[in-house]
């Protein structure tokens, strides 16, 4: 497959990196790309993990991340360096105030980690970072030698990668796989009728419903290399991420950039508004017509650009947004998008921005308060991570937010995983439940589940 420059001029795949992880005795990792694959960042074991809990998260990390930087020695080529390190990668949970199940465990409501090995695949030159926490105690020949040795170590590894992706058939027999919804489908279409009722009675205007669906694998377990692998070959355009911690993988291949911060230029989109891809040119065109011509879509979108733009007006200076919403068109779906752009004020951090904006009413609804208490009363889902915030931050404030959605938790022999779509008035329960659908196909497929497979169980 093509790589992108940066990733191509190192020589070797990114991928690789990542997949030596666990030669080397890292359980916790990252794979981090972005659009085009225009930044590619992976992460190798932690040095230091920022956990936090509640409401108060952002800010609690905010602080975290001040008191390392302060503290942190840089040895680094400024100019040549595509961020200013230490940088911290990690997510958040879509809803601190939601109790966390068992399946998402290691999964806190904000986490921010700052890798043992980080490489870097991004103009003007790739690079690899060695972060090490450095106590008072110890001695600096030693951990000369140690670094060196850690390097050799790592120098080993990828002269030896393992197979990527590891051999699997391309696509598994489905015998060997097991789908079904944590909720019955007729379950989470009531749900979704229910929620129409409300917000016909007023008590709120657009939710956002998710639903999960479970795969249960027999031969073996799930992998994140493969998946990845996959994803990257159908959604270049979009965000890929995984991130390991705690015997799960969390991963998947998201459009929606949450919010994006360089040098003070800060850039977020409103994407909601969804019809599938036609099978023919003709279909696909009108498939096309019919979203932008639909005000149902558009409304849905517009009250996204709206909250957007408020959220930014505490942050930001010359806050700009398209005129009107072009079309954003993935492999198994196409979506209605604005670009919203803002310089933030001086001060002003990527991490406050985050708390600004999450979550949108893409994947929360509007107003933001009653939507939440309708997810949190009738969805009987844990979100965990999925449609949060995901992504990172580096020690001049510039980083980069997506939000988690087109995502599958992987864990054993298990992977479940999320989809939802944006509920208003006219929102026909049948329709919602086919658009979550389109919405699994990107990690189906990535997982291995062909397109006609089990086309009535989920
Ligand atoms: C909630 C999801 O997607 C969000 C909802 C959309 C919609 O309602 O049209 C479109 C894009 C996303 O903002 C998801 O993919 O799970």
């Amino acid at each position: 497959m093509e790589q992108s420059t940066a990733a191509a001029s190192a020589g070797f795949d990114p991928l690789l990196c990542f997949a030596i992880g666990p030669s080397l005795g890292f359980t916790e990792r990252f794979y981090w790309q972005e659009p085009g694959g225009q930044r590619i960042m992976v992460g190798l074991g932690s040095v230091a993990t920022l956990e936090a809990q509640g409401p108060e998260r952002f800010r609690q990390l905010a602080g975290a991340w001040q008191h390392l930087i302060a503290e942190a020695l840089v040895a680094a080529r400024p100019a040549l360096a595509a961020h200013k390190p230490p940088l911290l990668f990690g997510g958040f949970a879509f809803d601190p105030e939601q109790p966390r199940s068992a399946l998402w465990e290691g999964f806190p409501d904000g986490l921010l980690m700052l890798p043992a090995f980080l490489f870097t695949f991004a103009a003007p030159e790739p690079t690899l970072t060695l972060n090490v926490l450095v106590a008072a105690d110890r001695d600096p020949l030693q951990l000369g030698d140690d670094i060196v040795a850690q390097l050799e170590v790592l120098a080993q590894a990828l002269s030896s990668p393992p197979d990527v992706p590891p051999a699997m058939p391309a696509v598994t027999t489905p015998s060997s796989l097991h789908l079904e919804s944590l909720l019955p489908p007729a379950a989470w279409m009531e749900q979704v009728a229910q929620a129409v009722r409300q917000i016909r009675r007023g008590a709120y205007e657009k939710v956002v419903l998710a639903r999960a669906v479970r795969l249960l694998r027999q031969d073996r377990s799930f992998e994140p290399e493969p998946a990845l692998w996959r994803l990257r070959e159908g959604y270049q355009e979009a965000y890929l991420f995984a991130f390991s911690r705690a015997g799960s993988c969390f991963l998947g291949a998201t459009p929606e950039r949450l919010v994006q911060a360089q040098g003070g230029a800060l850039e977020t989109m409103a994407l909601a508004g969804s019809a599938p891809r036609g099978r023919t040119l003709h279909e696909d065109e009108q498939r096309a017509c019919e979203l932008l011509g639909s005000s149902k879509n558009q409304r849905e979108h517009q009250i996204v650009v709206e909250v957007l733009r408020q959220a930014l007006a505490s942050l930001c200076t010359e806050i700009h947004s398209d005129p009107e919403p072009h079309l954003r068109r993935l492999k198994n779906i196409q979506h209605l998008e604005t670009r919203i752009t803002g310089r933030l004020q001086p001060g002003r951090s990527i991490l406050e921005a985050l708390e600004e904006l999450h979550p949108t009413p893409a994947v929360g609804g509007f107003p933001r308060a009653a939507a939440l208490a309708a997810i949190r009363a009738g969805e009987q889902l844990d979100r965990g991570w999925y449609a949060a915030p995901i992504g990172w931050v580096d020690a001049a404030g510039n980083g980069s937010f997506a939000v988690a959605l087109r995502s599958a938790l992987l864990r054993g022999h298990e992977a479940t995983l999320f989809a939802g779509g944006g509920i208003v008035a006219d929102s026909d329960p049948a329709s919602e439940y086919a658009e979550t659908r389109w919405k699994f196909r990107a990690m189906l497929g990535a997982l291995g589940v062909e397109e006609d497979d089990d086309e009535n169980s989920f």
